[in-house]
């Protein structure tokens, strides 16, 4: 309810025509990171969406500094996001990728799920659980130009998409590592996992929590390609090509027949799933554990 609610109420603020580039106003055209023109994007302070209707597809870039971590408020605007361009028919793919160097994203956002009271772990999960039904069932094609690291729900992300390029940078690796905080991943991280990478990786991973640098990620088939980093953006382009080439209700049934089951799992116990994470995360050891995390992540730096 909140979440429709909050939900509005960001499409009616925020979703206005956005343009990007040093002094740009909008409803003018402005220079945007890739280079070219930016003709109409639009979006909301933390997902630049860039379309090229012409082509058949947006650039949806996640832009929540330093890290792209899952807050809330972010996940309500990727949704909104996506929403639009799965409601107009000039889209039939985005592409996601991250406005932030280095980060692709650092996945859930720790305080959102840390001194928090039930209600708001409840409404957290319920946004969690939305994003990924959305974008693991979107009829859009759905690519991860993956351009950073992406630890545990960012790994989740870009699991839900339907083509991973990653850059090879060692720095940029990718996996589930809920167990290295002392957290679990529910059944429906572990079923996407499972359903990308095979049931033997996805337990080893999963119980040691492992982080694959980019050829490792390419040997499990956690990312379908690894291509240089300046070449990211520029080969997700290229793949996209490809499955855009296929007639798309054939396409989109297929799809649906291949990931139906794993969605309805969670749609036929998303309020029980809810309540499951708001009572393991409440629990003082847990709670205990992500403060942890999050201390030695701030000491890191000093
Ligand atoms: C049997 C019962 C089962 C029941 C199960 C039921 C439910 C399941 C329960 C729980 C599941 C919950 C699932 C969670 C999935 C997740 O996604 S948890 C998040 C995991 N993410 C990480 O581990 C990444 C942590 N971050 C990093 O490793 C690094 O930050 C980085 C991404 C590699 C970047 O490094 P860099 O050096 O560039 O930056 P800093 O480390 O200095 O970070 C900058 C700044 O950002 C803060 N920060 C980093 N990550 C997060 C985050 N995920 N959330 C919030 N904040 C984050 C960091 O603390 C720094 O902050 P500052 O010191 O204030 O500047």
């Amino acid at each position: 309810m909140a979440l429709a609610v909050g939900m509005r109420v960001l499409t009616r603020s925020l979703l206005r025509p956005w343009v990007r580039g040093p002094g740009a106003t909008p409803g003018r055209t402005g220079p945007v990171a890739g280079g070219g023109d930016c003709v109409r994007c639009f979006g909301s302070p933390r997902v630049l969406v860039e379309p090229d209707p012409a082509a058949g597809f947006a650039v949806m870039k996640m832009r929540n500094p330093p890290v792209n971590s899952l807050s809330l408020e972010f996940l309500t605007e990727m949704l909104i996001s996506l929403e639009k361009l799965e409601s107009d028919k000039a889209f039939h793919a985005i592409i996601i990728t991250s406005d932030c160097p280095g980060i692709f994203s650092a996945g859930l956002d720790l305080k959102e799920m840390c001194g928090r009271d039930p209600t708001h772990y409840a409404e957290y999960w319920k946004a969690v659980q939305e994003l990924w039904l959305r974008f693991y069932l979107s009829h859009l094609v759905v690519i991860s130009a993956i351009n950073g690291v992406s630890p545990a729900g960012g790994c989740l992300l870009a699991l839900s998409s339907d083509y991973r390029v990653l850059a090879d940078n060692p720095k940029y690796a990718i996996g589930l590592n809920e167990t290295l905080l002392g957290i679990v991943a529910p059944f429906w991280f572990k079923d996407t996992l499972v359903n990308t990478v095979g049931h033997r990786v996805a337990e080893r991973a999963l119980q040691l929590g492992l982080l694959f640098p980019p050829a490792e990620a390419l040997r499990v088939g956690m990312v379908d390609q690894v291509v240089p980093e300046d070449q990211v953006q520029s080969a997700a382009r290229s793949v996209l090509a490809q499955w855009l080439a296929i007639p798309g209700h054939a396409r989109q049934l297929t799809k649906t027949l291949m990931r139906k089951p794993t969605a309805d799992r969670l749609l036929k116990e998303r309020d029980a799933d809810i309540q499951n994470f708001v009572r393991f995360i409440s629990r003082d050891a847990i709670q205990k554990a992500l403060r942890t995390y999050l201390e030695k992540l701030k000491q890191k730096k000093s």
